[in-house]
């Protein structure tokens, strides 16, 4: 499993690669931002902090991060610096596609059902819009191309799993682009029908991730696990089917939405738990540039021919020869079969598919066994960024640009 980490601890640097898959690797430095950690007490969060300005419960990031290249990022957050910690509020984001800054007109499809994380992540970065539960995170996506919503949201990283590789598999596949990213503190608790004592829980259902990230808490409890699409999907099928002998992973404000009991608070691994989000929009309807005020962020993804530390090392050469800032970095290899899966037999993981749409004509799906997540400071039209993906492209065989939007380096709460 790949693992990101947060700066500026610098034993997070550099990861080993914790994928079981035997031929592909992956291995990031990706920052989620670390401020409230650093504040809280012996691994603990720390405590909730003061609604931010827009009423949305935050916990305040850090903008003071050492980066990939050792360049120090150290713009000013909106409210100034204290001891070199920026204490950055909200920033308000162009929601473009005729929305407006709330979000209200946009309807945001994600996976589940009301009361999923993800839901709550796009009521949190729009807190206007018309959310729109979809069975699978494809079906988000696909529902964006279709025009049947303006947004999808889809997890990326968690503190707790590293990169999520399966939903940047269906990101690369679509013709869609980031159009704004979200963190959102991910608290989980054990819910049961009214009335069921936690000595009567037999079986706890939730989505997988969730049942991986509580892993040590369910194997006190000696209960069955099941995976089921969602964790607020579970909750749903606890309360329409009457289960008393089953519990689910899910949050407290699932549990208000469906009346059930809480069990059990904070039921996760680490304490520190924090999921980024990417609302995604069709490259038509994103927003325009991310506004003069804000700190812009750019993401993409490289293909290169394999001989991964030379290219490693040519593209950070593109970026820190230029001051500019890497945000997360994650290299996904196909290793010792050359790319062929079929040469690399049974466990191989087949190449990544990117949907290439610089072509004339219809947009192709292509195969790449090696490939990099790229997120940069900065905007795509920074004259120091377009120089930098220029160079890239000399030595790489292919590079998306998946989007220019606000960094929003903001921990939102929803405890
Ligand atoms: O099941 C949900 O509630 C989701 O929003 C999905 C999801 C995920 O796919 O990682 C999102 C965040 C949580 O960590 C658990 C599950």
């Amino acid at each position: 499993m790949a693992y990101t980490s947060s700066l500026p601890l610098p034993k997070h640097l550099l990861l080993p690669n914790r994928r079981s898959t035997r031929h592909r690797s992956s291995s990031s430095v990706s920052f989620i931002p670390a401020a409230a950690k650093a504040s809280g007490v012996n691994g603990h969060a720390p405590e909730k902090p003061a609604p931010a300005p827009n009423g949305k419960p935050r916990i305040n990031g850090v903008n003071g991060h050492k980066g990939v290249n050792g360049h120090i990022n150290g713009k000013k957050g909106v409210s100034g610096h204290v001891n070199g910690h920026a204490d950055r509020i909200h920033l308000s984001v162009s929601t473009g596609g005729g929305g407006s800054q709330d979000g209200s007109g946009l309807r945001v499809a994600f996976q589940g059902a009301p009361g999923a994380y993800s839901e709550f992540a796009a009521k949190t970065a729009l807190p206007g819009c018309a959310t729109v539960p979809c069975r699978a995170f494809a079906d988000a996506l696909a529902a964006v191309e279709r025009g049947g919503a303006d947004r999808a949201i889809l997890p990326v990283e968690s503190t707790m799993e590293g990169t999520a590789l399966r939903n940047y598999d269906l990101l690369l596949r679509h013709d869609l682009v980031v159009a704004q990213e979200i963190n959102l503190f991910v608290h989980y608790c054990l819910l049961a029908m009214p009335g069921v004592r936690a000595a009567e829980v037999r079986r706890v259902i939730s989505h997988p991730m969730a049942l991986a990230h509580c892993g040590r808490a369910l194997a006190r409890l000696g209960v069955d696990r099941e995976p089921v699409e969602d964790t607020a999907g579970a909750v749903e099928m606890l309360r329409s089917n009457r289960m008393l002998d089953t519990a689910a992973i899910a949050s407290p404000r699932a549990a208000d939405l469906y009346g059930l009991d809480v069990l059990a608070h904070g039921l996760q691994d680490e304490s520190w738990n924090v999921t980024r989000f990417l609302l995604l929009s069709r490259p038509a309807a994103a927003p325009a540039a991310p506004p003069a005020n804000a700190d812009a962020k750019t993401s993409m993804v490289v293909a290169h021919r394999g001989g991964s530390m030379a290219v490693l090392l040519k593209v950070l050469s593109a970026f820190s020869s230029r001051n500019i800032n890497l945000t997360k970095l994650e290299v996904i290899n196909n290793e010792g079969d050359g790319g062929d899966p079929a040469a690399a037999g049974a466990g191989a993981r087949p190449p990544v598919m990117i949907l290439d749409t610089s072509a004339r004509g219809a947009p192709t799906l292509r195969a790449f066994p090696h490939v990099l997540y790229v997120d940069c400071a900065g905007a795509a039209s920074d004259p120091r960024v377009r120089e930098a993906i220029q160079e890239i492209e000399k030595f790489a065989v292919f590079v998306r640009v998946l989007g220019c939007y606000a960094a929003d380096s903001t921990i939102y709460d929803l405890q």
